[in-house]
């Protein structure tokens, strides 16, 4: 079944009407997830269109995460199917989805706080590449390299903290971090979950800054779970809101904030959520 570029979507919401001609990056189709009897993620068909930033919001316990998991390859779905750039993938794992261009931010593993963060962002360019380190090489065949991995730093702003350990950093640094690592592995779906989780107040806009720039450059996708809603209006292409696992509603911000059935489903915690 190929779902790829320009077919309507069956639910014929706005948003999606005037998204029809653009190619799709990712679609679900009726895609759930159940744990034992409590269904998590319930039938959600969604596109994602090709260099949009996608926020997913709802409730607590609205299974964002868990529809996060689907799509990143942590968790396999009941039913359903994911197709990436028209092939089916609910079925690949991790690792598999990430050489096709899937990254999730907290996916990554090869951190090293011993290292420093150019060092740390240098291993992630030398595996796209697949260069294996060889103390016979010349050291200027790896100088390329590190200025590959310069560039994503300077695409996060912590090009200023290149030579420090990466166990130094501070925690919105470190989310900089895994964002310079999926930029350097050629990501070209980013999933990001809730990337201000946990930061100062003052970090927040920096982070909201480095999103801000990767939209703008429109080479990449993003999908961002957030719960502060003004940043989510602020940042997003459109949104997708889940409540108890189903999709209850996809379109422009403007159309979400709009739309009656979100606000109910809130109860007015959509705006009380912004305070978090
Ligand atoms: N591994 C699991 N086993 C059993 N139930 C689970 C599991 N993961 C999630 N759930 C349940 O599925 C539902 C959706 O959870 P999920 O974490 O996806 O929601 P969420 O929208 O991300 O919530 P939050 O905003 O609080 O992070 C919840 O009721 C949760 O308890």
């Amino acid at each position: 079944m190929d779902t790829s570029a320009s077919v309507k979507s069956t639910d014929s919401l706005q948003g999606d009407e005037r998204n029809s001609e653009r190619n799709k990056i990712i679609e679900t189709v009726k895609l759930t997830k159940s744990f034992g009897g409590h269904t998590a993620v319930s039938d959600v068909s969604l596109s994602i269109f090709d260099k949009e930033l996608k926020s997913i919001i709802g409730p607590n316990g609205a299974g964002k995460t868990t529809f996060f998991n689907l799509l990143s390859g942590q968790m396999k779905p009941t039913s359903g199917e994911i197709f990436y750039k028209g092939n089916e993938i609910q079925n690949l794992p991790p690792h598999k989805r990430t050489k096709l261009g899937i990254g999730r931010s907290f996916q990554i593993t090869n951190v090293f706080p011993t290292l420093t963060v150019l060092e740390n962002v240098r291993l992630a360019v030398q595996a796209k590449h697949n260069i294996h380190y060889s103390m016979f090489r010349h050291y200027k065949y790896y100088k390329h390299l590190e200025e590959e991995a310069y560039q994503s730093l300077e695409k996060v702003k912590l090009e200023p903290k290149a030579e420090h350990l990466a166990s130094s950093l501070a925690h919105g640094e470190k989310r900089k971090l895994e964002i310079a690592i999926l930029l350097s592995l050629d990501t070209q779906l980013l999933l990001l979950d809730e990337p201000t989780a946990g930061m100062s107040v003052d970090e927040v806009p920096q982070i909201i800054e480095v999103i801000e720039s990767i939209r703008d450059q429109r080479d990449r996708t993003i999908i961002l779970i957030e719960h502060k809603i003004d940043l989510v209006k602020h940042l997003s292409d459109t949104i997708a809101v889940l409540f108890h696992g189903k999709k209850l509603a996809d379109g422009s911000p403007e159309e979400i904030m709009n739309n009656d059935q979100v606000q109910s489903a809130y109860l007015g915690g959509l705006y009380n959520d912004a305070e978090d």
